[in-house]
């Protein structure tokens, strides 16, 4: 590739060395000129630079003992300066800001060069200039406020990023103001300061208002939805940050601001649950029924406990937070959760009977029992994703993909009796369970991971546990299938005991145990809420929504 010619170039002083500084359309080099043949060369992507600005002139160095001071000759020959902002990679995903700050004696030329950076900054189209930024101020440990005011604002007003910040006060503000009152297009885009509960709700918002906007029904489970146009960044600030985790790498509030302010960006799949004709939710990372839908049963009775139910009764909005106590070296951990009601769940050790039916994607690269993992630039999802948009090229409209797709792929069944079936629409990877529930998942390929645990020992299912917290292969086992899938549907055994359940859960009445008092039904767990229905129909959309992410970086 031919390298971009040097638009500037000059000697300035950085600390007390005198470097040769260049500045491509692409990049910002400089290393010291002493000795070119071991000179250090830092380089810089323009893409990183967060910000540039003219740096005030030194004030002189007190020598307070600790070394010599700086020589009054090399003060006076850097009058003038100009600081650059840039990114910098730290160990585990995390991303810092570092400074460096560029001396001459003209003033000209330090304007010269922040004018040129700042021209390129402006180039760089993808990234944003407004923002729409809602706070959940209750998330997590309440800090989400202080989080974004302390460690996110000033990073965004470093990068010249103007912002309309909403502290909510209630639940479903963000989501509701998103799909019908606020005037979206002056922003570009959306930043939700929470926890995967909230980042869902601004989900919600904004693929409801995209459709409303298409006129597209979201209530039909054949309708191809439109993707959003506005992108969606999370701030973690919640007790649970498993989507930012498992789309930056780490859940550390500066790097995703940083990756907002580069304008990254992370297409993400997402599914549409239905139920008779009606949208249920959408889920972006797990849809669990059985084990993990009682789990959160279990959970959802202790809600008044605020965040301290989640060590208690072992909930974690992606189950893969719950499987990390039972594999945890950490004696007291593990009796933290041997006398939690969700230890209680994993001992009852239900079968549920039902019938699941699936459209396997057969047409695509990639396996869930593949060694490769989704990372940033992912091949597998760029492959999957041009013949996703080539379908759509060929076929005469939207409508006609999904039935294309289904020409070349048959439906497949499997009735039996499930101790747990989960769908990970991604990796669902979180700190205690760094590989996930679905290591090989991908976040953009357009379609879900099918997992199927029939009837097992109870020893049997906590081995397959336990393997979620280690590197063994959770799928090598007889009583566990795995299938990427782009659709399926579940229908419990019995629909005259199922109706009565659901009449029960429509009426907005928490599950009571009696509910289950055959326990022939569980319920699902769509990211951690759960659902009203029992029998769903469950669809993948391939990149329905744009995140302020890469990938996480190699
Ligand atoms: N002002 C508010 N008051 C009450 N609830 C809110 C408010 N703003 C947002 N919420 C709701 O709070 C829920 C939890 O928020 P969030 O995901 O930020 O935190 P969390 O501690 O990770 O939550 P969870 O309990 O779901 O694990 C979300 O579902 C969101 O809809």
């Amino acid at each position: 590739m031919e390298r971009e010619r040097a638009v500037l170039s000059a000697r300035f002083l950085v600390k007390l060395a005198v470097c040769e500084v260049t500045l491509r359309g692409d990049s910002l080099t400089w290393s010291q000129n002493q000795d070119p043949g071991r000179a250090e060369r830092n380089s810089v992507p323009v893409s990183e630079i967060i910000a540039v600005e003219e740096a005030e002139p030194d004030a002189p160095t007190k020598n307070r003992g600790r070394g010599p001071s700086t020589a009054p000759e090399v003060l006076e020959a850097r009058p003038s300066g100009f600081t650059v902002s840039y990114v910098e990679r730290g160990r585990h995903h995390c991303w810092l800001t570092r400074d460096v700050t560029f001396h001459c004696p003209s003033r000209a030329t330090c304007h010269q060069w922040v004018q040129t950076i700042r021209e390129l900054l402006l180039m760089l189209t993808r990234r944003p200039r407004r923002l729409l930024v809602y706070i959940n101020p209750y998330g997590g440990k309440q800090r989400g406020k202080w989080i974004y005011e302390q460690r996110v604002a000033p990073l965004f007003a470093r990068a010249s990023i103007s912002t309309h910040v909403i502290v909510t006060q209630s639940e479903n503000q963000a989501r509701d103001e998103l799909a019908t009152s606020r005037d979206l297009k002056k922003y570009d885009g959306v930043v939700s300061v929470g926890g995967d509960g909230m980042f869902s709700e601004v989900v919600h918002g904004l693929i409801a208002r995209t459709q409303r906007d298409a006129g597209v029904d979201q209530n039909c489970a054949e309708e191809k939805l439109v993707s959003c146009k506005l992108r969606v960044g999370i701030i973690p600030a919640g007790s649970t940050d498993c989507i930012c985790y498992a789309t930056v790498g780490t859940n550390d509030p500066v790097t995703s601001a940083l990756h907002i302010i580069v304008g990254d960006s992370q297409p993400m799949d997402i599914c549409s649950v239905h139920h008779g004709g009606k949208l249920l939710r959408y889920s972006m990372s797990l849809l669990g029924y059985g084990f993990y839908g009682d789990v959160l049963t279990d959970s959802e009775r202790k809600r008044w406990m605020g965040p301290v139910r989640y060590s208690f009764s072992g909930k974690f909005s992606s189950a893969a937070e719950y499987l990390s106590p039972l594999g945890h070296r950490c004696p007291l951990l593990t009796l933290n959760v041997a006398v939690s009601p969700g230890f209680q769940t994993f001992l009852s050790h239900h079968l549920y009977e039902g019938t699941i039916s699936f459209l396997p994607a057969t047409d695509i690269l990639g396996s869930p029992r593949d060694k490769t993992r989704c990372r940033a630039g992912c091949p597998v999802c760029q492959h999957n994703g041009r013949l996703l948009s080539q379908d759509r090229q060929v076929c005469g409209t939207d409508e006609d993909v999904p039935q294309k797709a289904e020409q070349e792929a048959e439906w497949q069944v499997v009735h039996g009796n499930f101790v747990a079936i989960n769908a990970a629409t991604m990796s669902c990877a979180c700190p205690r369970s760094p590989e996930g529930l679905s290591p090989a998942a991908h976040l953009a390929d357009g379609t879900t991971d099918l997992i199927l645990v029939h009837n097992c020992s109870l020893l049997d299912f906590l081995r397959h546990l336990m393997r979620h917290t280690n590197e063994k292969d959770q799928f090598d086992m007889s009583f566990v299938e795995v299938h990427r899938v782009r659709r399926f549907r579940f229908t419990p055994k019995n629909s005259r005991g199922h109706q009565k359940l659901e009449k029960k859960l429509n009426a907005n009445k928490p599950l009571e145990p009696t509910c289950r008092d055959d326990h022939a039904y569980s319920s699902w767990t769509c990211d951690g809420e759960i659902l009203k229905h029992v029998a769903v129909e469950v669809r993948v959309h391939w990149g329905l929504i744009q995140l302020f992410a890469r990938g996480i970086e190699d």
